[in-house]
């Protein structure tokens, strides 16, 4: 047996699943996870002490790849100093402002500590700020594990096929409204049908029905019809944030919401979360405004640390040229597996793509639930028997990183070539 299996056993006892998050179980793609001692750039390696090359990122924070040396030494620094103050300290204004500074749409920004939070806090305040209840989110769109998000949700949801959730009130999901990603028209007969919408929340780019990019004019018509009733309009940047530009999806579209959810990269690979965006909304939230939202170890020390260090080293970055190489490194892929007769989609924005195994185009969540599954779990388990570490869900993206080398990336490649179906 080894250390992975038996380590799982071991969690399976005292951890609900042996995770502490569904996706990581592996159950989809009929293996079990892969513990993994430490990581280092672009590599993994697992208490069994092999190598993997790391296409998860840790779900995306690792921009810079893992234990980034600065980053490293941001975070010491900081420990040295105190791991944390419940008490306002300088590296959360420094890490505020870098956000500001970035991002097109925050004005202000609140530090929280986790995607889900960020979400959550952000819905609440469209809610106090607007006086309605509503919100429409799109199938497959995956926004934490809050309550309202939770209908028709994508990532683990998804993967899982939970249709709902037991434990969340048909009080709470009643006031969610589903529409289909790319679907303007959908939207816009929400809207005609009940008044009482206070947010659409997206993603720029959907992220966790596998990559799925806004088609043209999607972000542009959800923008106008926020404004024209009233709404406020929610970019979930959770993913996209710091990763498809330096600021954001929303830069790179040009469009600007009302307020940015962010989480992953700004925390460094440490648990952050945000949400930021429009001054006179965001002074809505207590202590300016009365609309409640708190944490104990909210802009904790080493997590603004972690953040702030990874800001700085970004802002310098070639996005296009790991854009640029991303791509060739993902159409290869694609040339690769439709060699071998398989049906292929490929979709590919920045440091993002997705491989669904259907020949038709993937544009929604239907369109994506028709990626074969069964192609889906082999592709992942001979990649791993390769040494290449993928999500363990055809219903995620992969994520590259500017210290993937084109070593790893041909490497990867080989062991595409090497899989039999
Ligand atoms: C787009 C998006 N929003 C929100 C979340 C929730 O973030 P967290 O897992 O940090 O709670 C995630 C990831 O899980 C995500 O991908
Ligand atoms: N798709 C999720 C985040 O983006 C996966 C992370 C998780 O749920 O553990």
């Amino acid at each position: 047996m080894s250390v992975s299996q038996e380590l799982f056993q071991q969690a399976a006892r005292v951890i609900p699943g042996g995770v502490n998050s569904p996706v990581r179980a592996c159950k989809s793609v009929q293996c079990e996870p892969l513990f993994i001692a430490s990581a280092q750039g672009s590599r993994l390696t697992t208490e069994d002490g092999r190598e993997m090359i790391d296409f998860v990122m840790s779900w995306g924070p690792m921009l810079l790849g893992h234990n980034h040396p600065e980053v490293a030494t941001a975070i010491a620094a900081a420990a040295a100093k105190g791991t944390s103050f419940g008490a306002p300290c300088r590296l959360e204004v420094e890490l505020a402002q870098a956000v500001v500074d970035a991002v097109p749409g925050i004005d202000m920004v609140r530090m929280v500590n986790s995607g889900t939070e960020a979400t959550m806090s952000a819905l609440r305040l469209a809610r106090g700020y607007t006086g309605r209840n509503g919100v429409i989110k799109f199938h497959g769109g995956y926004h934490g594990h809050a309550d309202s998000f939770l209908a028709s949700a994508g990532s683990g949801v998804a993967t899982q096929s939970i249709p709902g959730t037991p434990g969340v009130p048909e009080d709470v999901v009643r006031h969610t409204h589903l529409a289909h990603y790319n679907d303007l028209e959908a939207v816009r007969r929400i809207f005609e049908t009940c008044g009482d919408v206070a947010a659409v929340i997206v993603e720029p780019v959907a992220g966790n029905m596998g990559l799925v990019p806004p088609a043209p004019g999607f972000l542009e018509g959800l923008r106008a019809l926020t404004r024209e009733h009233g709404a406020l309009l929610i970019f979930d940047e959770v993913i996209t944030g710091f990763r498809v530009s330096f600021g954001g999806a929303q830069a790179a579209f040009g469009i600007e919401p009302d307020l940015t959810c962010l989480g992953k990269i700004i925390g460094g690979g440490l648990p952050v979360g945000a949400y930021g965006g429009r001054r006179e909304i965001m002074e809505k939230i207590a202590p300016s405004g009365t609309v409640y939202q708190a944490g104990t170890l909210s802009g904790n020390p080493l997590a603004m640390a972690a953040g702030l260090a990874t800001l700085r080293l970004l802002a310098g970055q070639d996005y296009a040229g790991l854009a640029a190489r991303t791509e060739v490194f993902s159409l290869e892929l694609e040339n690769i597996l439709r060699g071998k007769g398989l049906p292929v989609w490929r979709n590919q924005i920045a440091s993002l793509f997705t491989i669904f195994f259907t020949e038709m185009p993937v544009t929604d969540f239907p369109s994506a639930q028709k990626g074969d599954a069964r192609l889906f779990a082999s592709f992942y388990r001979q990649m791993r028997e390769r040494g290449v570490y993928l999500a363990p869900s055809g219903f995620e993206c992969a994520f590259t990183s500017f210290v993937h080398s084109e070593q790893d990336l041909e490497r990867a490649l080989d062991a595409a070539r090497a899989a039999r179906f």
